[in-house]
């Protein structure tokens, strides 16, 4: 069994001519949860793009469970969240939850599916509207529970708390830290620091192509001598 769930060596990525990643090295053990910030436009959700291989990589190579990501069979063990989840409109939510585990060969086992709609208070009612009708938060959080109730062994989470009111930021949290209690590693993008601080073990911090930083949260703030997440991101990134 390999040891990293993913492993970035030297990636390189330009969009024409215009760098976005100069080389970036990072690892993900397995059963860990790092959080990766940047301001916007950094490169966070092209990072994400090139481990999923939904865009090519001009450098560098990227491993997934110890395999080239761009083989299919690297990626099966891998649910992905992205930024802007827009589930096909002509479904209701139970369809959709259907139609993501079907897509996975995965069981859409009734009594988990009760458990991540209880913990992320989803009214089953609700899966029954066409996705269309729902609210913005609504969507995310049918999106969320589609990935989570996917068993996987490493989840790419691009902001996946974008939306959520703080109620459902809270049960999120909650979610997330069971489907870590399974073993599973964790890689998320988010503005919310406090939710890094929180949530992840380390926090990388991208910026100008290149990593700024990868060590605990606390090691963030002692490196940059901030008193708080937010002054050492600062100074990361001056
Ligand atoms: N398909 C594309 N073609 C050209 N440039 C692109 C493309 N996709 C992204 N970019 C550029 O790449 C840079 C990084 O974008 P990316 O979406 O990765 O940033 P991000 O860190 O995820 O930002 P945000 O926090 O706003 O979501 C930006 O300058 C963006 O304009």
């Amino acid at each position: 069994m390999p040891e990293f769930a993913l492993r970035l060596a030297d990636v390189v990525k330009r969009h024409g001519r215009q760098p976005i990643l100069n080389g970036i090295s990072l690892d993900l053990a397995q059963g860990e949860c790092v959080g990766l910030a940047g301001v916007n436009g950094a490169g966070k959700t092209t990072l994400l793009k090139c481990l999923l291989d939904l865009c090519s990589v001009d450098g560098g190579r990227i491993t997934l469970f110890g395999a080239d990501h761009r083989k299919p069979s690297a990626r099966s063990e891998l649910a992905y969240l992205p930024e802007r989840c827009n589930p096909p409109a002509c479904m209701n939510g139970n369809e959709y939850l259907r139609y993501l585990a079907a897509l996975h060969g995965q069981p859409c086992g009734a009594a988990r599916r009760a458990a991540m709609l209880a913990a992320l208070e989803l009214d089953p009612a609700t899966l029954d509207r066409p996705v269309r009708q729902l609210s913005k938060g609504m969507v995310q959080k049918l999106a969320l529970a589609g990935c989570l109730l996917l068993d996987k062994r490493l989840y790419v989470l691009d902001e996946p708390a974008s939306g959520l009111d703080p109620q459902a930021r809270a049960l999120f949290k909650r979610a997330l830290r069971h489907a870590r209690a399974s073993g599973a590693a964790v890689l998320m993008t988010s503005h919310a620091l406090a939710d890094i601080d929180e949530l992840c073990d380390r926090i990388v911090i991208l910026h100008d192509g290149a990593l700024r930083f990868d060590g605990t949260a606390d090691a963030c703030r002692a490196h940059f001598g901030a008193a708080d997440l937010e002054g050492a991101f600062l100074a990361a990134i001056a």
